[in-house]
């Protein structure tokens, strides 16, 4: 079982200063931002503040707790501007920026380290108390800072931001074309992910749009879906696990079984549209930590979304922000009723990939198999979110190749998490907790009880999934049982 615990060693170059800088597992964005801030001796530099990383080809690095490590020989140039929410034009501005927790954060830490250096010195008690006395202002303007700040949310500004860097970005994606052999096994459940490049996936994605008729049908312009898909990419963060190649499986499982239950033909394109753009930004700008950690750690999202579904609901912001963006609007040419269906059909498949609402929906479509009508609206919504939700945990039905390298994946995000929440002082899943997870232990009981029935369930109105899908997933089964079996002897 692989996981990462060395620290990441960045070097930046800050004017003509250079700045070594290690980043530890578990480590926040805002950590980051907090960290580079400081290094640019701009401590008060405020959320909306600009910081910009550069490689010394000028390529811009993407500021994130997963930024690749580098060498003093190539250092990244770090640039800060401040973007105080004071100024009427949201530049300049200064040392009026708000104080955020992350400051206090950090000059907790700093303040710390300095402590402990002048822990022999005479002057300790006193300096201490300077602490304690610069920590309770700082507290205190944070709280009038933060009711000042109340109407605002990160969630759109956030995807706008990523929006603006798109142009230099596409304009140096690749053609492709694909062999008639790859895209008949693109629409394969066995599909193997692991062989493709980003760019790549994103293409193939923009392939599955053709193929399914889904341009012409709705007068889509090629270049509009291209940006689209690659803003998409930009928006998934580099998480071990809900990261941008999970966002191609997904939508490619999605994409297999349409054509293995040959439902192209029985849907309607504007349902495949939905299913489709549902797979895509189903899980878009996912921080790592599961809605659990939202809400106990109480973060934005979770008070943005009073604690409902905190990161389906912010998929789907995203997503929608992305879409509003003309450039990326592949949906510019919908009739307002269309637009209207598609949005609250992506909505629902969405927010449906929370597992919390898993026996809800499990027994609505139970109910309705009985007598599935292809020509019933309600019907085909229910089909469509099972479907997404079957995408969503379909890693084991596929071969154990393919399958293997995806549960690594999944449990080095849950241990990055749990080693946060107990860090935290936050409740701990147990089937999070390095401690007490082994491989077979988190697959049997999820293959068993989430995945099998689930997949069942949609084969009583898709019984093709019997043929490839179904077969592969008992096979996961068995393997794990054996395994576990061997290893605890029960
Ligand atoms: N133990 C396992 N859990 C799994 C596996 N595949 C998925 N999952 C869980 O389901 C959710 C899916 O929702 P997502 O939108 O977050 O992707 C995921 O977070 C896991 O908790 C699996 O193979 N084994
Ligand atoms: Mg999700
Ligand atoms: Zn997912």
């Amino acid at each position: 079982m692989t996981t990462t615990v060395a620290p990441n060693r960045i070097h930046i170059k800050v004017g003509d200063k250079c700045e070594v800088l290690d980043l530890y597992p578990g480590c926040t964005h805002e950590d980051v931002r907090a960290i580079l801030c400081s290094a640019a001796d701009m401590v008060d530099a405020d959320k909306d503040s600009l910081i910009k990383l550069t490689k010394p080809d000028g390529t811009i690095v993407p500021v994130s707790p997963f930024l690749p490590g580098n060498t003093d020989k190539e250092p990244y140039t770090l640039q800060v501007q401040y973007r105080s929410r004071g100024s009427p034009n949201g530049a300049g501005g200064g040392g009026g920026g708000a104080a955020s927790p992350t400051k206090i954060g950090y000059l907790e830490a700093k303040l710390n380290d300095i402590s402990k250096a002048l822990e022999p010195l005479r002057e300790m008690q006193s300096f201490r108390e300077q602490i304690v006395s610069f920590q309770k202002r700082l507290e205190s303007a944070e709280k009038q800072i933060s009711m000042a700040n109340l109407p605002e949310t990160k969630v759109i500004p956030k995807a706008i931001k990523r929006i603006s860097k798109i142009d230099p970005i596409f304009a140096h994606q690749p053609k492709y074309v694909f062999t008639d052999e790859t895209v008949a096994y693109l629409k394969q459940p066995s599909f193997n992910n692991w062989q493709w490049e980003e760019n790549e996936m994103t293409a193939l994605m923009e392939h599955m749009f053709t193929e399914l008729g889904l341009v012409d049908k709705f007068k889509m312009e090629l270049p509009t879906l291209k940006r689209f898909l690659c803003v998409v990419k930009d928006n998934y963060n580099h998480n071990p696990f809900h990261n941008f190649r999970h966002c191609f499986c997904v939508t490619q499982m999605f994409y297999g079984m349409l054509h293995e239950a040959d439902l192209v033909s029985k849907l309607e394109p504007i349902d495949l549209l939905v299913g489709l753009i549902s797979c895509i930004i189903h899980d878009i700008d996912h921080p790592g930590f599961n809605n659990a950690y939202q809400v106990n750690a109480k973060t934005e999202l979770a008070i943005i979304y009073n604690d409902q579904s905190p990161l389906e609901n912010h998929h789907c912001a995203v997503g929608f922000t992305i879409l509003r963006n003309n450039d990326c609007n592949i949906f510019k040419n919908l009739s307002d009723k269309d637009y209207e269906h598609v949005r609250k059909g992506i909505i629902r498949c969405v927010l449906s990939t929370d597992l919390t609402k898993h026996g809800e929906i499990m027994t609505k479509f139970k109910a309705v198999s009985e007598n599935f009508n292809f020509a019933d609206v309600e019907h085909k919504a229910q089909l469509l979110v099972m479907m997404v939700k079957c995408a969503d945990i379909s890693n084991e039905a596929r071969p154990a190749d393919v399958a293997e390298p995806w549960l690594d994946c999944l449990l080095e995000e849950y241990f990055a998490q749990s080693d946060r929440e107990k860090a935290e002082g936050l409740p701990v899943a147990p089937f999070m907790d390095r401690d007490k997870v082994t491989k077979p232990g988190a697959q049997v009981g999820f293959i068993q009880f989430v995945m099998i029935p689930l997949f069942e369930n949609l084969a009583r109105v898709l019984p093709q999934l019997e043929g490839n899908v179904l077969p592969q997933i008992r096979k996961s089964l068995a393997y794990y049982q054996d395994l576990q079996q061997k290893m605890t002897g029960k």
